[in-house]
């Protein structure tokens, strides 16, 4: 396939990453697990997305940073009963690749199928496709279609890590309702009013909440749709010292704002679905 004009490759370790560099903005998008590393809008030149100094770029590890695409389950696949699947399912430590893209006035539209939509713990007969559009905004969808004769059961997430200057001063606005919290026990709880980060976070936000500002020295609006969840996560100092992929203070730049279905979506025999979330 021949390139469009915005988009060069280049290698960082074993993966190939997509560069693009349009009018509006510019992007690195890694073909495993069609990650996105990087966004930055030429509006403001401010880097987006959090990408970890120690990912590991070899073709076979989840990258950690950027945007996880999450399918079709969600965490450690408890819903299914099996623990000997991979958290977070299996397409983002797949190759994917890039089947279509058109470039307008409004910048660059890609997009991504998985090499195989079938693997462990997933028998069905599914597609999948992420839509990437690098313009003032970055939007990412991710599409299901259910091709099998039988209603499936589906979760998922654009697992997005932001940057943020100081997770000691950053917000998020627009988060309510109740959550369950992972770090109690999965209780129950109701969301603080301002919502701030003093210790590690691990919230699914059990409603389809639909703007959320995350607010630092700057703000950063994200909203999604076709979700029924909002999950967020900061893992702290202990958890990140243990991680192999992250620094003892990467956790003070980064907060995860995924737009999530953890709730497990049926689909039925040639339905489809979507989530997306949008940046600026
Ligand atoms: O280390 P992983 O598999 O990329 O997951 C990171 C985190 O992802 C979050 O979405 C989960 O809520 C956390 O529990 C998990 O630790």
């Amino acid at each position: 396939m021949q390139l469009p004009n915005s988009m060069s490759i280049i290698q960082r370790g074993d993966v190939d990453v997509l560069c693009i560099d349009n009018e509006h903005a510019s992007a690195q998008i890694a073909l495993f697990g069609a990650h996105i590393l990087s966004y930055i809008p030429k509006s403001d030149n401010r880097e987006r997305l959090w990408l970890s100094d120690n990912a590991i770029f070899d073709n076979k590890t989840p990258i950690r940073g950027g945007v996880p695409v999450c399918w079709p389950w969600f965490s450690d696949a408890h819903n299914q009963q099996r623990d000997d699947l991979p958290s977070h399912g299996f397409v983002r430590t797949q190759v994917w690749h890039l089947v279509e893209f058109q470039e307008s006035e409004k910048g660059l539209r890609l997009h991504f199928s998985p090499q195989s939509c079938q693997g462990p713990g997933w028998p069905h007969l599914t597609q999948c496709v992420l839509t990437v559009d690098v313009g003032k905004s970055l939007r990412i969808s991710l599409h299901t279609t259910n091709l099998d004769t039988a209603s499936l059961p589906l979760n998922c997430a654009l697992h997005t890590y932001f940057k943020v200057n100081d997770i000691a001063t950053t917000q998020l606005l627009g988060v309510s309702g109740v959550y369950r919290d992972k770090t109690q026990n999965w209780q129950e709880l109701v969301t603080p009013t301002p919502y701030q980060f003093t210790q590690e976070t691990d919230r699914i936000h059990l409603s389809a909440i639909p703007q959320v500002t995350l607010v630092d020295e700057f703000e950063t609006q994200i909203t999604s749709s076709g979700h029924d969840s909002i999950v967020v996560w900061n893992p702290w100092i202990e958890n990140s010292q243990k991680m192999q992929d992250m620094s003892d203070n990467g956790y003070r730049t980064m907060l995860c704002v995924e737009t999530a279905v953890t709730q497990t979506k049926h689909l039925g025999a040639g339905e489809q679905m979507m989530i997306t979330q949008e940046i600026k």
